[in-house]
């Protein structure tokens, strides 16, 4: 009789497949979760079905047996497809998708079930370090070596304040079940184009593959209407999983859905600690956890029993992964939807163009809701010239947008400013000499955060404190900033309005579930009166009393001139918009702007988002771009400029030339140097209908580089620096 072998892929993305021998007496089946030898190592890895690996066959004398089980039910058929169409399509290892799937979380062990909080209680003896870390502590739990890391101090600091009793140990049920929502709860009253939308939403579950654009204006109440397909999966036993762009948006949804269904949903993002993540991926995979809502790293976990995908803000650039498995969450979304056979919804009020026209081709149901709720009006949208009505030097806020600020702050009314640009400065400069502080790892400015006293590059991480001296000339006090961020429109604020209470919310002040709660309370009890922020308070909000949107810079987004532009613009000025004016006040917009006759500044004021799709579409098929053709684009780096160069013009030289396949490049990309890598940029441009993948397999095969040379491709890209 002959061995018997299973194939396993590790989560070890140097190793290819391998082969086991099947212990005896023991069962195991694809999808079964294994820890395996290597050498002197042990691996995990899950079963798979050979036929769908092939790789060099191993005689049985050379087999060893793997290990053993891992305790957690075995990856379904459906989302091993997945699985292997992620890694295909977008040229990546399959070990890489699984680590998605099987995140170390997933085989912690129970052990260690206390946790350690702050009492309040200062110790009598107090070290700069400590006092540090339990400033840093406040209001947060977690193990010894996670408050370690948040706070930044050793292991034995955290234990010598546990010694102390300024810490105090909590005990974790590692294990305890989550409350299961309830569908009826606490429905609300729909109007009848919402209860026409949820109706047929509600009969697609359990009927098999459907992908949905939920459309509707902002404010027309689609989360309600999806809350309905979600209450409908529900009450079918399935699993749902709601998909949100940004961990910010996670503390409004938990509390709207509270309200909805009268308990949380499972939550999954970068902020839970190892206890919770651990707790929240068993139960995905038993299908305890009945609504998991998370950020886009949620798509790959192993649900038991998934009945529904939302996709919420679907339009969202962060949905696409830039780095590692770089998949864009709502096209996988709908891979995963075809897989398990069930509907997909992506819920917009400003779809992408690739959206739209899946809708125009048939792909996807359209679902549409055409009003704001209640007595809530859109609001009205103006351009402000400011060439003709220009802020005051070293300002930049105009004088129209000064007077209607003013005129808000009198009526007790909440404002917000948007500009996408995070610090005081983006660019400071040596007025003696005209030094720039650069990055010395990115081609990239420092940008000077006035809050933190530091410059800092937002592409590496490095920071600096500022400078009194110029590095180049050696004088003193002549560094200036130039242009603006938000915490420098946030000082003009104060200059101009002293009594008013201003709060910065970027994603240095909003870094957790937790401060985005703290801003949305004072937000609804009416503790601020401007708030001054980057995309992050774009979308999802909902204050009733905030009635002004300034945007500062209407010109920034379609700087760049990248494919996107004009339909990022678009989507940004919109949501940001759709701010204004969600209660019984009406809203109004201004849109700042050098350049007021821009094509997509025209369609926002005149309210046409039909032409402005149309003509945005039509531009795209013109030039054969996405969704009319095909996109990727390789990356060469190394540390050494001529590494990166080599290995660049050895691929531009072995070009494949195929029909219907340009390719661009190499160049030096336009961030030349990121993270002390120089870079090269290839860019692959082809019809719909070719198989772009194969193609560039087929290519990379056949051109070999050195270890310290790093090649990624980029399918679908969204980044062009
Ligand atoms: N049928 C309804 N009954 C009661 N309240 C509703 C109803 N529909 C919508 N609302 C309320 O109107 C407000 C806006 O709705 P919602 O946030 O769902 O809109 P949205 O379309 O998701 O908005 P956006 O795209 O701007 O995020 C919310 O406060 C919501 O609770
Ligand atoms: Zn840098």
């Amino acid at each position: 009789m002959s061995v018997r072998r299973t194939r396993v892929v590790t989560l070890n993305a140097a190793l290819g497949p391998l082969d086991y021998r099947v212990p005896d007496g023991v069962e195991v089946a694809p999808g079964d979760v294994l820890h395996v030898p290597l050498g002197p190592r042990q691996l995990v890895g899950v079963a798979w079905e050979p036929e769908r690996l092939p790789t060099e066959e191993v005689g049985d004398n050379r087999l060893r047996p793997f290990l053993g089980k891992v305790d957690i039910p075995p990856l379904p058929a459906p989302l091993r497809r997945l699985c292997e169409w992620t890694a295909d399509y977008y040229l990546s290892p399959l070990a890489s998708v699984l680590r998605m799937v099987l995140p170390s979380a997933a085989f912690a062990n129970p052990r260690q079930l206390t946790e350690y909080r702050p009492t309040g209680t200062r110790p009598d003896r107090m070290t700069p370090q400590r006092t540090r870390a339990l400033e840093k502590l406040e209001g947060r739990q977690g193990s010894v070596r996670e408050l370690a890391r948040h706070a930044g101090v050793s292991d034995g600091v955290i234990r010598g304040l546990v010694n102390a009793l300024a810490l105090e140990p909590v005990a974790i049920d590692a294990d305890a079940p989550f409350p299961v929502p309830d569908p009826d709860f606490d429905p609300p009253e729909l109007r009848p184009e919402q209860a026409d939308a949820a109706k047929r939403l509600r009969s697609s579950i359990g009927q098999g593959f459907q992908p949905f654009l939920l459309d509707g204006v902002t404010g027309s109440g689609k989360t309600e209407v999806y809350f309905e397909h979600v209450a409908e999966a529900l009450r079918q036993d399935r699993q749902i999983l709601v998909l949100l762009p940004e961990i910010a948006l996670t503390e409004p949804f938990l509390t709207r859905f509270t309200k909805r269904f009268g308990c949380e949903p499972v939550a999954w993002h970068s902020d839970l600690r190892a206890s919770e993540r651990r707790r929240a991926w068993r139960a995905i995979a038993t299908g305890e956890a009945k609504v998991v809502v998370g950020a886009r790293s949620s798509l790959f976990l192993p649900y038991a029993k998934l009945g529904l995908i939302v996709v919420d803000e679907a339009h969202e650039t962060s949905f696409k992964q830039e780095e590692g498995v770089q998949y864009h969450a709502r096209d996988v979304a709908v891979m995963r939807g075809n897989f398990e056979d069930i509907p997909v919804l992506l819920a917009s009020a400003t779809p992408a163009i690739e959206t739209r026209h899946m809708v125009d081709i048939g792909r996807y149901e359209e679902v549409r809701l055409t009003e704001r709720h209640a007595t809530a009006e859109l609001p009205e949208l103006r351009a402000v010239d400011l060439t003709q009505d220009p802020p005051d030097r070293q300002r930049w806020l105009s004088p129209s947008l000064v007077r209607e600020l003013e005129k808000n702050l009198e009526a007790g009314e909440q404002s917000l400013l948007f500009l996408n640009r995070r610090g005081f400065a983006p660019l400071t400069l040596c007025r003696t000499c005209g030094h720039r502080f650069q990055c010395p790892n990115c081609t990239a400015w420092m940008v000077e955060h006035r809050l933190m006293a530091r410059l800092a590059c937002h592409h590496c991480g490095h920071v600096m404190p500022p400078p009194s001296e110029c590095p180049e000339c050696g004088e003193e006090d002549t560094l200036v900033a130039c242009g603006p961020g938000v915490e420098r429109i946030a000082d003009e604020v104060k200059a101009l309005f002293p009594d008013a209470k201003t709060a910065v919310v970027t994603s240095d002040t909003i870094w957790s579930p937790a401060r985005a709660a703290e801003f949305v309370h004072a937000m609804e009890a009416g503790e601020i009166d401007i708030v001054v922020g980057t995309q992050l308070v774009t979308k999802g909000y909902h204050f009733p009393d905030l009635t002004l949107v300034g945007v500062v810079d209407a010109d920034l987004a379609l700087q760049g001139g990248d494919l996107r532009a004009a339909e990022r613009s678009f989507q940004q000025i919109m949501q940001v918009a759709g701010r204004a004016g969600r209660g019984e006040k009406p809203g109004r917009v201004l849109i700042q702007t050098h350049d007021p006759s821009a094509p997509v500044l025209e369609a926002l004021v005149a309210g046409d988002g039909p032409g402005f799709y149309e003509a945005e579409t039509e531009a795209r098929r013109g030039a054969a771009m996405p969704p009319f053709g095909r996109l990727a684009a390789i990356i060469v780096s190394a540390e050494e400029e001529a590494d990166a160069v080599g290995t660049a013009k050895r691929l531009g030289d072995k070009r494949p030339n195929v029909e219907g396949m340009a390719i661009y490049g190499p160049a030096p990309a336009p961030l030349a140097m990121l993270r002390g890598r120089n870079r090269q940029r290839l860019l692959v441009h082809a019809e719909r209908k070719l198989d772009v993948q194969a193609e560039i397999r087929k290519w990379l095969d056949q051109v070999d580089w050195p270890s310290r040379v790093r090649v990624t491709v980029d399918v679908d890209p969204y980044s062009f620096v």
